[in-house]
């Protein structure tokens, strides 16, 4: 202890230089993290601070392109109709036509300014408003003429630019010809430069500052202050800036394209330079400077000349995909002009060889001209053929078999004599309840003035006796039944199959539904009751090549196909707009909520249709819906057959409503004037489960020529589905921005929802998901996904509940789970 006191005395003044002297030489004691010592700290922050650079630069050029494109747009559509799209669409409103280019800038904008450069957005950015008004003073533009960009960047500058350039206001502005001065903070700092120049500053990351018109001035000096805790502003002199380069706004530097870190290492050395000095208001002076070790990134990065982007970006290529969206676009509204002409044919109901009873019945229905399938098919069916239709939805096909329907049961009564048991002449089979009652409802106006001929529908959910007694106190002629009901009656040995012996015509509306698998072996056995000398009709807008095969069950070898389409055509109907929107599956229902909320906001007569995947789904989102009070109603299979008739008549008679139903509403229901078809919020809704369906639901809208609108959502590892249905005119939206507040609430009536509801909905969405064999193709479990599922319904206890189901229900070889034996 002595010694080492002694030491100490004798040593400590020695030492203490050398400490002192150490610190000094070595850069100080070593307070940075990971033991580097100051100089490669800095030059690690500043490796940084290069790569965050580059980031930007790369996310500036990805926008400077879009707003290239956007004005190409812009000038094309105005050329092509100056009124076409509003210049500012309301926000509020879901707008599912083609982005304006402010949207799609601004979507591009959002995609790509990640990582605090969302400064570098603001709401006066986007494209010009449309060009063609100013440069082309009222002239239009053909969409094939040639578009000079330098010319219409040239014009823009000298039309907005020349004063600026005066005044040398220093407002931020990056893209091509930008009318408006942009700023690209939300934080800006006037102030009037010593030298009397306008100055916008910034003090947010990514502050940018740039010279108004960037075609005269070439200069953009980036500005990084985030990082510099103080409120200190840290600003490049850019008058001082010219000079130091020794040339006028005229004299342009050669820097290089978005090399490195987009700088020109040449001019690095004349920016030290530069050191930030600058003065605001004449009294306040800001330095910064990059030797100090606070301010290691401080940037006073030059930004790179848009005209050297321009010639990166290959233009010509630009415009050209950019004229083609155009053309297809407005091809699409023409060909939507064509449908609604073509509709309706120039041939009328007098001129046919049709009874002038029927054409009475029809006259004053309001049904005077043919539509096109309707005259296409009359005189084929008429000469007796058997005919396979294709037509697409809405265009008619109910009246197109009911004419020649009609007209065999006239011929065969006038031949026939007093028969002891009543034939039924014309048997018409179709999917669903609700459309069988409706195919009847038309019958009927088309017989109103035939005394003696009557129509009877034959559908489930009725008394089986009642049936027979109407059957045998109201004998009627043509006779309109569900696949189902009517084999019941036939196996029943009910005085059906005697009344059918005098059967002349079958007719399967929505034949390829009649002839898929779900219905298959009911028509094989119907068919074989039917006497074999008869006219077979089948119809439907989706033809699938399997049905053709399959058709040879019920039509002769000799029958006619009649394709109202045309071969190239789609099988959509033109006047429907139609989307798409990928989301995540908790967000599907505020997403339905969503779409529903914006329609009704921009449509007062609207008529909405949900699908869903099953009954129990249908159900769930029903009282969700209801819950978040909307008017809704509710129509699936689980619901009793009066309920299902007066939602159907009341839905077809409202002026505002929602519908939320499920598949049996899909195909042939003429609900008048639908606006908007929503398939399918895919975990509480479900993906259609072919394209047949998504035709077939889409065709609810759109009918007799009217235009609607269908958006189909799907989950991400749906998006197979796209394949199925790649050639119709689909458009992909984007996800929507949700309202906080409305999806609280929406998950707080979600829990408020009864558990059996929820349960309910979980199993079938089980047994949906597993009939579709959509596993498979994604390689997800079902497991996850039903967990998820259960998750997104807040439902407890998933996975018991799931080993439940899924051994209730038989389910085998699903990877992730262990069946129990
Ligand atoms: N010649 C006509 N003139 C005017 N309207 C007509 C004519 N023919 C049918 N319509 C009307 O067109 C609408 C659609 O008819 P219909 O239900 O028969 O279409 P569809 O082709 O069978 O549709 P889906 O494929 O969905 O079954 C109905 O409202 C009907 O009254």
């Amino acid at each position: 202890m002595q010694f080492a006191s002694i030491f100490l005395q004798t040593h400590s003044k020695s030492l203490h230089h050398r400490l002192t002297f150490l610190r000094r030489m070595g850069g100080g004691p070593r307070t940075f993290p990971g033991g580097i010592n100051k100089w490669q700290w800095k030059r690690l922050h500043e490796k940084k601070a290069r790569e965050k650079e580059m980031r930007l630069l790369d996310q500036e050029k990805q926008l400077y392109q879009a707003r290239v494109r956007s004005q190409i747009r812009a000038s094309v559509a105005a050329a092509e109709n100056p009124s076409s799209r509003p210049e500012k669409p309301d926000q509020n409103q879901l707008n599912y036509g083609p982005m304006t280019p402010d949207e799609h800038i601004k979507a591009l904008a959002d995609r790509f300014m990640k990582e605090g450069a969302e400064d570098l957005w603001n709401e006066n950015d986007g494209p010009l408003k449309a060009p063609v008004n100013k440069m082309g003073k009222g002239k239009s533009r053909s969409l094939d003429e040639p578009i000079d960009l330098k010319k219409l960047i040239a014009e823009r500058s000298s039309s907005n630019g020349g004063e600026n350039v005066q005044k040398r206001e220093f407002l931020g502005n990056v893209g091509v010809g930008v009318a408006k001065p942009r700023r690209f903070s939300t934080y800006e700092h006037f102030g009037k430069m010593n030298n009397g120049l306008d100055l916008v500053g910034n003090c947010r990351v990514g502050g940018l500052i740039g010279v108004s018109n960037v075609f005269n001035s070439n200069r953009f000096y980036y500005v990084d202050a985030a990082r510099t805790k103080s409120k200190r502003l840290n600003f490049v002199k850019i008058g001082e800036k010219s000079a130091a380069k020794g040339g006028s706004d005229a004299k342009r530097l050669k820097w290089p394209r978005f090399r490195g870190r987009g700088v020109n290492s040449d001019d690095d050395d004349s920016d030290d330079n530069d050191e930030d000095d600058m003065e605001m208001g004449g009294d306040r002076k800001i330095t910064g400077s990059s030797a100090a070790l606070g301010n290691y990134d401080v940037k006073r990065t030059k930004r790179v000349p848009l005209e050297l982007l321009e010639d990166e970006i290959d233009l010509s290529q630009e415009v050209e995909t950019i004229r083609e969206e155009m053309r297809q676009w407005k091809s699409m509204q023409e060909e939507a002009k064509d449908e609604e002409e073509s509709l309706l044919s120039a041939k009328r109901f007098d001129e046919c060889d049709i009874s002038p009873l029927t054409v009475k019945a029809l006259t004053e229905a309001g049904y005077v001209r043919m539509t096109t399938v309707q005259e296409t098919t009359l005189s084929a069916c008429l000469e007796g053929n058997d005919a396979l239709v294709k037509a697409r939805a809405g265009t008619g096909k109910s009246i197109a078999f009911l004419l020649p329907a009609i007209e065999t049961v006239l011929k065969a009564t006038s031949k026939s004599t007093n028969q002891r048991v009543p034939p039924i002449y014309v048997l018409i089979l179709c999917p669903a309840r609700e459309l069988a009652s409706q195919i009847a409802a038309e019958a009927n106006v088309l017989l109103k003035h035939h005394d003696g001929l009557g129509v009877l529908t034959l559908v489930g959910g009725t008394r089986f006796k009642d049936d027979q007694r109407r059957l045998e106190s109201d004998p009627c002629h043509i006779l309109v039944a569900t696949p189902g009901r009517l084999l019941d009656h036939i196996e029943n040995k009910s005085a059906i199959s005697v009344h059918l012996m005098g059967l002349e015509m079958l007719v399967l509306d929505e034949a390829d539904r009649l002839l898929d698998l779900g219905f298959r072996k009911d028509m094989e056995k119907i068919v074989d009751c039917l006497p074999r000398k008869r006219q077979s009709l089948l119809f439907s807008a989706t033809v699938p090549k399997e049905v053709r095969r399959i058709s040879q069950l019920v039509l002769k070898r000799e029958h006619v196909y009649i394709n109202t389409l045309g071969l190239e055509s789609v099988e959509t109907n033109a006047n429907v707009k139609q989307f798409y929107l990928i989301a995540h599956h908790d967000q599907h229902i505020p997403i339905v909520h969503h779409l529903i909320k914006s329609h009704i906001s921009q449509v007062p007569e609207y008529k909405i249709i949900v699908f869903c995947g099953t009954a129990m789904m249908t159900s769930l989102v029903f009282s969700l819906l209801r819950e978040m009070k909307l008017n809704v109603k509710e129509l699936h299979s689980r619901k009793p057959p009066l309920y299902r008739a007066r939602v159907s008549e009341e839905f077809k008679d409202a002026k505002q409503a929602i519908l939320v139903t499920s598949d049996v509403s899909a195909r042939g229901l003429n609900y008048p004037d639908v606006t908007l078809v929503i398939q399918n919020a895919s975990r509480l809704v479900g993906i259609p489960p072919d394209r047949g369906q998504y035709i077939h639901r889409l065709g609810r809208t759109g009918r007799q020529g009217k235009d609607g609108e269908g958006c189909l959502l799907l989950a991400p590892w749906e998006q197979f589905f796209l394949d199925d249905i790649k050639d119709l005119p689909l458009k992909k939206l984007p996800s929507p921005e949700l309202d906080p507040d409305a999806m609280l609430k929406i998950q707080e009536k979600m829990d408020q929802i009864d558990t059996s509801i929820k349960e309910a909905a979980y199993h079938a969405w089980l047994g949906y998901y597993n009939s579709i064999n959509a596993i498979g193709r994604d390689k997800t479990t079902l497991v996850e996904l039903a967990n998820q599922f259960a998750a997104s319904i807040g439902l407890e206890n998933p996975p018991a509940l799931f080993r439940k189901t899924a051994v209730k229900m038989g389910l085998k070889g699903i990877p992730g789970i262990q069946m129990r034996k």
